[in-house]
């Protein structure tokens, strides 16, 4: 054997301390290019389903057979439905092979503990704690993963410091008895178990990010935050993946970003402080408010006489909202205004979140109204993108498909290149899917959005563009990424019959691409 064959491939990855970070982190132990593996899981140490979830999917594969907005799930395939387990009547599964797969990874243990408890909501964060002592009083778990997991910040200090702490006893008490493992771990420890798992568990999602629970995994969950991420993580069923946003060389530590990037210094700060217990010194927190993410239409300053009387009423009724650190700008009489504006628009957007869309689009309407009224907020300055992508929810919950294309494209122009400028980035790759979504279902209605312009064509552009992106997004083997190809192929063969040749076809794509910029005008704002 050759003296190089002898020699082991090195790992991708390996754990280390942190030189920016709390504790330890994960790096990079190989270069890699935007769009690559770094790990590959068949399924994290853990999952646990929301309680809304349990209801609607697999507890094995995490299917989720619920309806949901238009062509968001289309890789999930049609039929599917759950039952539940006869003994815990807790969780469901999609079919006996799954059924089988969670009774041996654990379930059989629990199974008659949690019947008795069926009539109860036990928070996700109590089952998974639940499954964790379970799985390892029986063995399920081994040392080295066990180690792994203990070397987790508990950050329990810090919830005693928060007021947080009692809750967390009491929710550990809960644990030990409905789990019956009191006789194997002592009430300190589940404790800190449970302290463990809400401040390092990892948002559970389906290929198209919507949340499903939460997961742990020792290896995962050693992966620290920045607000300029080198890394995501993407799921598929039970797998996951982490996979590079942009080039990282060997040695580099890998981030991901535990909360919305796009917002403003002071909320990231607010944020990442409150739920994970540090002040972010990340490349883009080091600028403070010298980034895109920070950036106004006009120097506060200059807002016009109106407005700053209304943010001094405002003020006047309540002068925190000035100085609350999610909204702080500065103590200065124009930044303290400002800060009143930015707290009443992102309190419109809280508004909105609610289950009847008409009247979550009002909300949405007039936060976007005073965003723009006030001249103050650029179109990809937070909450603008995030109100829109709520109103382009609520439009489609709503039946107003154009109000909610008007919207997508606006967005697909003016924000997602700005917010997300890798044309991979998983977030550009679904919301640019929604969208060719909504322009197959106008297709299909003859509705005309504006003279000229032929859906199909214009919805045959977008599924080509997810369809290359989804390859380094998602990876080629994501069901995500296969179900996108299929339906493009599908769509190019109609459109190809349409035409007759492929010459009058890409003559057509090329007319409809001016017609789709044409129509980043449909709203103004
Ligand atoms: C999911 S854990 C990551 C692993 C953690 N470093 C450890 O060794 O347990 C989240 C915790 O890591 C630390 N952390 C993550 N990102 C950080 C950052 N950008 N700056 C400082 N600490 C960070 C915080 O203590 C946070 O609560």
């Amino acid at each position: 054997m050759s003296q190089e064959a002898k020699q082991a491939k090195p790992s991708p990855y390996y754990l280390a301390r942190s030189k920016n970070c709390i504790g330890d982190g994960l790096f990079a132990g190989v270069n890699f290019k935007g769009g690559e593996t770094i790990i590959a899981l068949k399924r994290p140490l853990l999952a646990s389903l929301e309680s809304e979830r349990l209801k609607d999917t697999c507890a094995n594969c995490f299917v989720w057979t619920e309806e949901s907005s238009i062509g968001s799930r289309l890789y999930v395939k049609e039929g599917t439905t759950v039952q539940t387990c006869a003994g815990c009547k807790r969780f469901r599964y999609c079919s006996k092979a799954c059924q089988k797969a969670a009774w041996n990874r654990g379930h059989k243990h629990e199974c008659k503990n949690l019947r008795s408890v069926s009539d109860k909501e036990i928070p996700k964060a109590v089952l998974g704690c639940m499954e964790l002592l379970v799985r390892r009083k029986h063995k399920l778990i081994d040392d080295d993963t066990w180690v792994m997991l203990q070397a987790l910040e508990t950050h329990i200090d810090d919830f005693v410091q928060n007021g947080k702490y009692p809750g967390i006893e009491l929710m550990a008490m809960g644990t030990s008895q409905f789990s019956a493992t009191q006789n194997t771990f002592t009430k300190e420890f589940v404790a800190a178990m449970y302290a463990r798992i809400l401040s390092n568990a990892l948002t559970l999602i389906t290929p198209t990010f919507d949340p499903l629970g939460i997961m742990i995994d020792p290896l995962l969950c050693h992966m620290n935050h920045s607000c300029d991420p080198n890394a995501y993580v993407i799921m598929d069923g039970p797998q996951v993946q982490i996979r590079t946003l942009k080039d990282t060389k060997k040695d580099e530590e890998i981030y991901i970003s535990y909360i919305d990037p796009t917002n403003p210094f002071a909320r990231r700060q607010n944020e990442l402080r409150a739920r994970w217990f540090f002040a972010c010194k990340c490349s883009k927190c080091q600028n403070g408010t010298e980034t895109q993410e920070d950036e106004w239409a006009i120097a506060p300053k200059d807002l016009n006489a109106g407005f700053k009387k209304m943010a001094d009423m405002w003020l006047d009724a309540n002068p925190d909202l000035a100085s609350d650190p999610a909204n702080y700008v500065d103590d200065s009489t124009d930044g303290r205004r400002v800060a009143a504006l930015q707290g009443e628009v992102f309190k419109l957007h809280e508004d909105a979140q609610t289950a009847d869309p008409e009247e979550a689009i009002r909300h949405i309407e007039s936060a976007l109204d005073l965003c723009r009224q006030s001249g103050l907020w650029r179109i990809h300055r937070q909450p603008v993108p995030a109100l829109r992508d709520d109103l382009i929810v609520n439009a489609l919950a709503a039946g107003k498909y154009e109000l909610a294309w008007a919207h997508c494209v606006k967005r697909h122009q003016s924000v997602l290149p700005k917010l997300y400028p890798q044309p991979y980035h998983p977030v550009r790759v679904i919301q640019t899917w929604q969208m060719a979504m909504l322009a197959q279902y106008l297709a299909s209605t003859g509705i005309e959005v504006k003279p000229g312009v032929d859906m199909a064509v214009i919805a045959g552009v977008l599924i080509n563009m997810v369809n290359e992106a989804a390859k380094t997004s998602h990876g080629p083997e994501n069901a995500f990424s296969k179900s996108v190809q299929e339906k493009f192929k599908e769509v190019e063969t109609e459109i190809l019959g349409k035409f007759g040749s492929r010459d009058v076809m890409d003559n057509a794509v090329k007319m409809q691409e001016k017609k789709l910029i044409e129509m980043g005008d449909l709203v103004e704002f």
